[in-house]
């Protein structure tokens, strides 16, 4: 749906976008995550076609964002990260004023602004002023105004950002009932486990470039290298450390209070074989179970310039 080759945008000979090539599959949520001033919010804008790259392509459903522009525009919802609202607007005018620039006809843009309120929430709000919102709901509605011409997708730059944990959480719970209704979605965002939760692919960019990008169930579990296992005891830490000690499978240990996190080669027999051991010896074990990696941990890791991660 979504299609980037070779993309740069240089500004005064500095490279902000620097090479970039991406693929987002039609449905699919896809969360680009990276640093400060790595170069999400100009690679969105050049999709959205309200900047123009530097060299390189790209295309919205098909349509190339340079030359196809106007089509691009119908395809998708563009939500920046700083946004105005209008001051003596009703939320309700603030949608139809959106869907008369894209020349909906005011009937129907007022039965689909309804529709639209219901979804993000704001119904009870229709007729009060824009600007007396609260921050969060002004995120909602912002989202519902880059709906009003029903886009196939929706490029959504930091919507959480500045939101408070519960209107987060709404606001999630909104995208993935877009994600239901077969919408493709661009998030880029820094919070990144909550990425985890709504992104079935990610895409890590650093300084213009891609680091990494794939399926979010790949990245968290990592292939060819050791597993990290939580062993939580109730007691006889030093114990269980000796003895987990002794298996060739057990490249490290580290102890934090009663958790000792292996890394471990073996596989899952050895594993039960491991904590037979632990209980022949009477270590009285809690639980044990694989650490995955979080989101946030693969883009430390990614991004990590030293390599020592
Ligand atoms: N209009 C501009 N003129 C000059 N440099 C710019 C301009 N816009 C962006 N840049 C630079 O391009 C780089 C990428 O910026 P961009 O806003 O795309 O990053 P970002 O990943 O969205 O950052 P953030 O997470 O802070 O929003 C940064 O170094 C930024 O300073």
């Amino acid at each position: 749906m979504i299609q980037i080759e070779n993309l740069c945008k240089t500004y005064q000979q500095v490279p902000a976008v620097n090479n970039l090539n991406l693929q987002i599959e039609p449905g699919s949520v896809f969360g680009f995550i990276g640093p400060n001033g790595s170069g999400k919010t100009t690679t969105m804008q050049i999709l959205a076609t309200l900047l123009k790259p530097s060299s390189g392509k790209a295309w919205v459903g098909g349509y190339d964002v340079q030359t196809e522009a106007e089509e691009v525009r119908r395809m998708i919802g563009y939500m920046p990260d700083f946004f105005g609202v209008y001051d003596y607007l009703t939320v309700m005018e603030y949608m139809e004023f959106y869907g008369a620039c894209y020349q909906i006809e005011p009937s129907q843009s007022r039965k689909v602004a309804k529709e639209l309120l219901e979804l993000v929430k704001l119904s009870e709000k229709q007729n009060h002023y824009v600007d007396e919102l609260s921050r969060g709901m002004q995120q909602r509605l912002g989202l519902a105004r880059c709906l009003i011409h029903d886009p196939k997708v929706l490029i959504l730059d930091e919507p959480a950002s500045g939101l408070d944990p519960r209107a987060r959480i709404e606001f999630r719970e909104i995208l993935k009932k877009l994600q239901q209704m077969g919408k493709t979605i661009m998030i880029s965002s820094h919070i990144l486990p909550e990425l985890a939760d709504l992104c079935d692919t990610i895409g890590v960019i650093e300084a213009g470039k891609l680091v990494t990008s794939g399926a979010v169930s790949d990245m968290l579990v990592p292939k060819n290298q050791a597993r990290t296992l939580e062993v939580h005891v109730l007691e006889e830490v030093k114990e269980a450390e000796e003895l987990l000690q002794q298996s060739e499978y057990v490249q490290s240990i580290r102890v934090e209070k009663n958790c000792l996190y292996v890394k471990f080669t073996g596989d899952s027999t050895k594993q039960v074989q491991l904590v037979q051991q632990l209980a022949k010896a009477n270590v009285p074990v809690l639980q044990i179970f694989e650490s995955k990696l979080n989101i946030e941990d693969v883009f430390m890791k990614v991004t990590d310039k030293e390599g020592n991660s």
